[in-house]
């Protein structure tokens, strides 16, 4: 990248964002400076940075990383002035894919890098290693930040990298949560599910697997085992509670679910802990124990018990005890001046149902990163107001007998109402005791019938709940609920 000397003496601005310059140089207060100091401590700094400084810095190379790069450029505010800095080999893609299309057997025509390089995923463009080129982006790749110093303004990467900047951005997303080792967490054959090298290594054992365990009941489980069925596998799904996607689903919503996975020959282990994971004499896998002393054979192990925050190296910027992660307030400001956080990793105000949340989803990731960079490049004071969007699609491979998609707005609170069946399709909506709508689940809807499922949670009309339990049919169900805007 262009050096900040270069930046300077091209006339793309000066450190004027962060001020974080002024205040190395001992200017006070950038804010406050006058547009002749500023311009004198501009060309001042220019002089004595070295390109070990950058003017901002976005932690984690994922989804929020691509979609904040998008904003920069459109701001143009990323040539030379902008540095990624990632744990993973590639650019910043639409991590969503690596449990869908990714899974699809190889004569089925998995995706693959590059095609799903974010802002794909929403309809924009794909940024590929040459687009950061392009536009002028840094990006430092296997190079995770292992040391922070709030100070200094320093971040210290693992190859030994010192890099100096004026504002921080944390997208450092997740981590799958793991099986200890000492019961077998680690074994060969045992496999976690976060990144595309973790995708690489599930498809090389499905192409030999014969018998797989998927653990944990989530969306995880729920999607991995939906694509070992494209692979013709004995799949077991095995998860601690009475029922799949335990925080989303009700009973009823997901006793139809695990029908249709049953229909297509997956076998549910419920209310069932994990007491360990054998090997075989080859060293890999061979059987998963359960506590009550069961054994289900397994020559793969898919683990999908849920992500923690990666929160380190930058605890000292404030973690919020009841959620995790960094907390942040509705414009992504941590409480350390030019420290951000956003995506899964940012524990921020969910103004809508008043209290503070980590959502980890990508519609948030996406979103997230354009507000957060948006009001830091313009300096409007505009508050996040996040109205909460899950999605899954299953069974979408050539050939499966009955593709399944829903999206859920809005919060899961409050009695339910269920209308329809797979055939063709079903609708569930939460309402509270003062009969508000809150959330809104749909399958295999159209699109109109989806994008009415916004302005339902979000406006949270009050509705006729006798009149909607009589609804005949979905659409007989949603055009009440529509009636009640
Ligand atoms: C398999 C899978 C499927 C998913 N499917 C869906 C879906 O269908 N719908 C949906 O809404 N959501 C889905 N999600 C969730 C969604 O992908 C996340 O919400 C989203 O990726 C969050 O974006 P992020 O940038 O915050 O984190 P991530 O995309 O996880 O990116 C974080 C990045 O930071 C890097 N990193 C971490 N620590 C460091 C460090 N110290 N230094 C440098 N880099 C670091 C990581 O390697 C990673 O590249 C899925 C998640 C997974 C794992
Ligand atoms: N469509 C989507 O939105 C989507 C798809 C895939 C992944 N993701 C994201 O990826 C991350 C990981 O997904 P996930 O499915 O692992 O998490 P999850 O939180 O959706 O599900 C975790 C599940 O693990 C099970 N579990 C928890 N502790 C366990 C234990 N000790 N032993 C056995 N089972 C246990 C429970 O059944 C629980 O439902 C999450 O952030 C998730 O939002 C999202
Ligand atoms: O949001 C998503 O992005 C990817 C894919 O559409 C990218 O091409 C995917 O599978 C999603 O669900």
């Amino acid at each position: 990248m262009a050096s900040a000397a270069a930046a300077a003496a091209a006339g793309m601005g000066c450190y004027s964002q962060t001020s974080w310059a002024l205040r190395r140089l001992g200017a006070g207060g950038g804010a406050l400076a006058s547009a002749a100091t500023r311009r004198r401590n501009c060309s001042v700094a220019a002089a004595v940075f070295d390109n070990q400084n950058r003017e901002y810095v976005i932690v984690g190379g994922g989804n929020a990383a691509g979609y904040a790069a998008r904003t920069f450029v459109e701001h143009g505010m990323a040539d030379g002035r902008l540095c990624i800095v990632s744990k993973e080999a590639v650019p910043p893609y639409e991590r969503p894919a690596l449990t869908k299309g990714y899974l699809f057997p190889p004569e089925k025509k998995p995706a693959r890098l590059p095609g799903f390089h974010t802002c794909v995923g929403s309809g924009g463009q794909r940024q590929t290693a040459e687009w950061y080129k392009e536009n002028g982006i840094e990006v430092l790749y296997e190079d995770p930040v292992e040391a922070f110093d709030g100070k200094t303004q320093t971040l210290k990467t693992s190859s030994g990298k010192i890099l100096k900047y004026g504002s921080l951005i944390i997208s450092t997303g997740c981590a799958a949560a793991r099986l200890p080792e000492k019961i077998g967490g680690d074994l060969p054959g045992v496999h976690y599910i976060r990144d595309v090298a973790d995708a690489d290594s599930l498809v090389s054992s499905l192409g030999k697997a014969k018998k797989i365990v998927v653990i944990g009941g989530g969306y995880i489980g729920m999607e991995v085992a939906a694509a070992a069925c494209g692979w013709n596998l004995d799949t077991t799904i095995i998860f601690p509670e009475d029922h799949i996607m335990p925080r989303l689903f009700t009973p009823s919503l997901a006793k139809k679910y695990e029908e249709l996975y049953e229909q297509n020959g997956v076998k549910f282990v419920k209310g069932a802990l994990i007491d360990k994971l054998d090997a075989g004499s080859d060293g890999r896998v061979s059987s998963a124990i359960l506590k009550d002393g069961s054994v289900v054979e397994a020559d793969t192990v898919i683990v999908g018990i849920g992500a923690k925050p990666s929160v380190s190296p930058f605890e000292a910027v404030g973690v919020n005890i009841e959620v995790g992660g960094i907390e942040v307030d509705s414009m992504f400001r941590t409480s350390i001046p030019s420290i951000f956080a956003i995506g899964d990793v940012a524990a921020f105000p969910l103004k809508m149902y008043d209290r503070i949340a980590r959502v980890e989803h990508v519609d948030h990731a996406r979103k997230s990163a354009q507000h957060c960079i948006e009001t830091l490049l313009t300096s409007q004071a505009k508050a996040y107001d996040y109205l909460p969007y899950f999605y899954s699609r299953v069974f979408e491979y050539e050939g499966s007998s009955r593709k399944i998609w829903w999206q859920f707005y809005g919060d899961n609170v409050g009695e339910t109402i269920e209308v329809g069946n797979f055939d063709p399709k079903i609708a569930t909506f939460w309402i509270d005791s003062d009969s508000r709508l809150k959330g809104v689940f749909l399958e295999s809807g159209t699109p109109e019938e989806f994008s009415l499922l916004p302005k339902l949670a979000r406006s949270q009309p009050i509705v006729d709940k006798a009149k909607l339990k009589s609804a005949t049919s979905v659409e007989d169900a949603l055009e009440i609920a529509r009636s009640s805007l």
